[in-house]
């Protein structure tokens, strides 16, 4: 297993982890976004970019370990990829499926729900396939440090692509679409989530922006086509619009499956520049996170106050309010 940090990979060294993490100091500053005051504000993340078979229980088994890894290099935030204890393929989903109200008999829930408590962290749980009365979805908890659920997202954008001769998917064949966003406060501060195509959505970005959401962590599998093209694109926009940090977690490449994914996991900064990014092979992605960067760039650039209200608007139609 490799561990990534900036433009380095390393076979697992703590030393040489630590060392490559940013000197800055750990003084708790107050935000003043949306009212929301944190007691962490400079913290690290780990992206698990797992390799994902066609068991399950090594599917969990390599989460869990990748986790305790994470956890014991100082990651109070891990992110999971989408569809990681299930391969990416309709042959599956329905199979590997979970109902999470059951928690005896959802083995995912509940591997989550213990290593958030044992470990202290917080877990954006990527995503599973979920049965919720009669209905398939591609489902994100996330988890708080205690280890309770805090929130489970969704997949509100079904993907559903076809282009001639590359590709042809319809998750909507399979899946039922969430109705909602998903803006959680946890240890780790203001979290909004969304998996895989709901980051072409800017909306839902603003959205999780005007509310004051510090990251938008998106576990996603783009596809070969689209990887290369748009991934790393679609998460820099998404972040500079917003002036906040996006996260985004991929299973590995697997070339011989009838979906290879591209990988790439990566952390977008407010200022829209990539802190780090991984290859296609799994991989353990942690870098350091510091919220102050958010307050730099939006008294840097304050683009919500250059926004023209008078001329154009955003409406959440959600809460049937209008922000800002
Ligand atoms: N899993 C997805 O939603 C894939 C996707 O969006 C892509 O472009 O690939």
């Amino acid at each position: 297993m490799k561990l990534t940090f900036g433009n380095m990979t390393t076979e697992l060294n703590i030393l040489n982890i630590q060392t490559c993490l940013q000197n800055s100091n750990n003084d708790d500053i107050e935000l003043d976004m949306a009212n929301v005051v944190l007691d962490v504000t400079l913290f690290k993340i780990a992206l698990c970019q797992l390799s994902v078979t066609s068991e399950k229980n090594q599917n969990l088994a390599r989460a869990d370990n990748l986790i305790k890894v994470a956890a014991e290099n100082g990651a109070r935030l891990v992110v999971l990829p989408e569809m990681w204890n299930c391969p990416y393929s309709k042959d599956f989903f329905a199979k590997f499926a979970e109902d999470f109200d059951k928690e005896d008999a959802s083995p995912t829930f509940s591997m989550l729900s213990r290593a958030a408590a044992f470990h202290g962290i917080t877990i954006v749980g990527g995503s599973v396939p979920e049965w919720s009365n009669g209905h398939l979805y591609n489902t994100c908890c996330v988890f708080g440090a205690d280890g309770k659920l805090k929130a489970k997202h969704r997949k509100i954008h079904l993907f559903d692509i076809e282009i001639p001769g590359e590709i042809s998917f319809k998750e909507s064949e399979i899946f039922a679409a969430g109705d909602k966003p998903t803006i959680v406060d946890t240890e780790i501060g203001r979290v909004g989530v969304g998996i895989c195509h709901d980051i072409r959505f800017p909306e839902l970005a603003m959205l999780y922006g005007a509310k004051g959401a510090h990251i938008i962590c998106y576990p996603g599998a783009f596809n070969m086509s689209t990887g290369e093209l748009i991934w790393e694109l679609m998460q820099r926009i998404r972040a500079a619009d917003n002036q906040l940090f996006v996260a985004t977690c991929s299973p590995s490449r697997d070339s011989s499956c009838f979906y290879p994914i591209w990988g790439h996991s990566t952390l977008v900064g407010p200022f829209g520049g990539i802190t780090v990014s991984s290859g296609h092979e799994e991989t353990l992605v942690i870098a350091e996170i510091d919220y102050s960067q958010i307050e730099l760039q939006r008294k840097n650039l304050p683009l919500e106050k250059q926004m023209l209200g008078d001329i154009y608007q955003f409406v959440d139609k959600h809460n049937e309010e209008q922000t800002p």
